[in-house]
């Protein structure tokens, strides 16, 4: 650059604010001209210094090159009397003929200096990470290149990043890479389903130097009410289950069979043609029903559930809808478990009940296998138009995770535990079980666990199963044919419990009178075999 006396003149007003000292010495070494900023650099007002010659200033001014060569000069130097470190440029100060007027000095201090170089530079880079952390209160994060190694990581994105659930990890490098790749902020979120208690949201931003891409920073961030949702959510079914106000979303599983059953019950829920439910035992056929009643415009009317072996006689069938009638069931719906093989005779009768009583809706449930095909055809035909086929547990195997998730959030909130994992051996034990009493048995297992586990047991493999007593209910986990006496004497008691309930329309006094039992004895021998205190919602 080449100055002269000429236009140096247009910019003096410029010159006093500029952010670097600026110094014009004259051939014999004196200070001509000074600006502010110099001043301030030198620690003394500008005007005192002009005369002075600049050895006195600097402790190796250099610019012998400059006055000789024309060339520009670039050192370090100090200044005398405050020892602080500047850098100086000196620059040939030419007259219109380009003879030696003098040199020009830009100082400026050499902290300044060094912040601009910086800026240009790594710390750049750092800044913008500084900048963002400033920007936010999350304190997990890490910072990767753009080859995806990582930089650095906080010592709680550490613990979060813990390798129990590899799925997670790849998840959250897969973020960093599609970050990497369209070089723009993502945001996503993960439901963490092994241990169904928070949502956590990964937070991944570009870092560029200069406008180009260098790196990517990840911010991790649990859902703050995450927890409170999931609490009230979990109270929620929670309260729906002892009410047996079941919604659709009560129905857990993704698998495709039971996304199938669920779609087929929004449908049919609309209508009030009879439904058919087929299924293994345990495998939701009554909580179905319920929850098709519960989605249709039957809702406030009464939800009545009958088993088939209550109507002994054609009379009794009679005097059952007399009853129903009553009980105001004439327009809600009547769930009809075969849980025998209805005969010829009955069939007929729930038929022409069905032609005879048009306001109520009809669902019967029925225990896969079944003898359908020996059924009476007309019976069979109106029974068939709508069916729901409720898998068995083992043939959606991979929904137990989420069932698992479902009733341990459960029974954790029942017993006051705190269980948040199912580990490996265990969960691979359950994998392969076959599940003759389907959800209801593995319920039933989740909810022996809590009732007998410490409070303090977070993980539960097969050790801590082995060691728990045994569930007085285990007719559950056995085929029919297998049964021991107690199973069997089990099994009899639930059956003539549920029917003299029925027989006496749900009031306990009645039945316990009728039992010989007490109340309170009656409400045990309920919670024992999972019957439904309601019976009539
Ligand atoms: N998909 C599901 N999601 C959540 N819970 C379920 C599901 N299916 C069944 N259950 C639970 O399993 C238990 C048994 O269900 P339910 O009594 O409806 O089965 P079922 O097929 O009618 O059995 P059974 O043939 O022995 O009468 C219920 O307590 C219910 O809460």
């Amino acid at each position: 650059m080449k100055i002269n006396s000429n236009n140096f003149n247009m910019y003096e007003d410029l010159f006093h604010k500029l952010p670097v000292g600026i110094i014009l010495i004259n051939k014999q070494d004196n200070i001509t001209l000074i600006n502010q900023t110099a001043g301030e650099i030198i620690s003394s007002e500008a005007d005192h210094l002009i005369g002075r010659e600049i050895q006195t200033i600097l402790k190796n001014p250099s610019y012998e090159q400059v006055k000789q060569l024309h060339l520009q000069v670039e050192k370090k130097d100090t200044i005398k009397e405050t020892n602080q470190h500047v850098v100086t440029t000196y620059t040939p100060f030419l007259s219109n003929s380009d003879t030696l007027d003098g040199v020009l000095l830009v100082m400026e201090s050499l902290d300044n200096f060094k912040q601009k170089v910086s800026a240009l530079t790594e710390a750049d880079f750092y800044h913008q990470i500084l900048q963002e952390l400033l920007k936010t209160d999350l304190i997990a994060f890490r910072i990767l290149q753009t080859d995806g190694i990582e930089l650095f990581s906080s010592e709680l994105w550490k613990s979060e990043m813990n390798d129990d659930n590899p799925y997670f990890v790849d998840w959250v490098d897969q973020l960093a890479m599609k970050t990497l790749t369209a070089r723009r902020e993502r945001s996503d979120r993960y439901q963490v389903e092994s241990t169904a208690m928070n949502a956590v949201d990964i937070i991944t931003k570009p870092i560029k130097r200069e406008g180009m891409l260098s790196g990517c920073i990840q911010f991790l961030k649990k859902e703050e009410n995450s927890a409170l949702k999931q609490q009230l959510k979990i109270t929620a079914q929670m309260l729906r289950k002892l009410e047996k106000t079941y919604q659709i979303e009560d129905i857990i599983g993704n698998s495709p069979e039971i996304n199938i059953a669920r779609e087929q019950a929004k449908i049919y829920a609309e209508t009030s043609a009879p439904v058919l439910l087929r299924g293994e035992k345990g495998t939701g056929k009554a909580m179905l029903a319920r929850i098709m009643h519960m989605t249709s415009n039957r809702k406030y009317y009464p939800f009545i559930r009958v088993n088939s072996s209550f109507f002994i006689s054609a009379a009794d069938l009679k005097e059952a809808f007399v009853s129903i009638s009553k009980r105001g069931g004439k327009n809600g719906t009547v769930y009809i478990y075969f849980n025998e093989e209805p005969s010829i005779l009955l069939q007929n009768k729930l038929l022409s009940l069905m032609e005879n009583q048009p306001s109520i809706r009809f669902v019967f449930g029925v225990k896969e296998p079944s003898q359908l095909a020996e059924w009476h055809s007309a019976f069979l035909d109106e029974l068939q138009r709508y069916q729901i086929v409720l898998p068995a547990l083992k043939q959606r195997i991979n929904d137990l995770p989420l069932l698992i998730d479902h009733f341990v959030n459960h029974y954790n909130q029942k017993y006051d535990t705190q269980i948040r994992k199912i580990e490996e051996d265990l969960m691979d034990c359950w994998k392969t079980m076959n599940w003759p009493g389907n959800i209801m048995e593995l319920e039933d297992k989740i909810e022996q666990i809590a009732k007998n586990i410490s409070s303090f047991t977070e993980t539960v493999g097969i050790d801590t199963v082995k060691n728990l007593p045994k569930n007085p209910n285990t007719y559950l986990e056995k085929d029919d044919d297998g049964l021991s006496l107690q199973m069997a004497l089990d099994q009899f008691e639930r059956e003539y419990l549920f029917n003299a309930l029925e027989k006496h329309q749900y009031n306990k006094t009645k039945t316990a009178k009728a039992l010989g039992v007490s109340v309170r004895n009656l409400y045990y021998k309920m919670d024992k075999y999972k019957i439904e205190r309601g019976g009539v919602t």
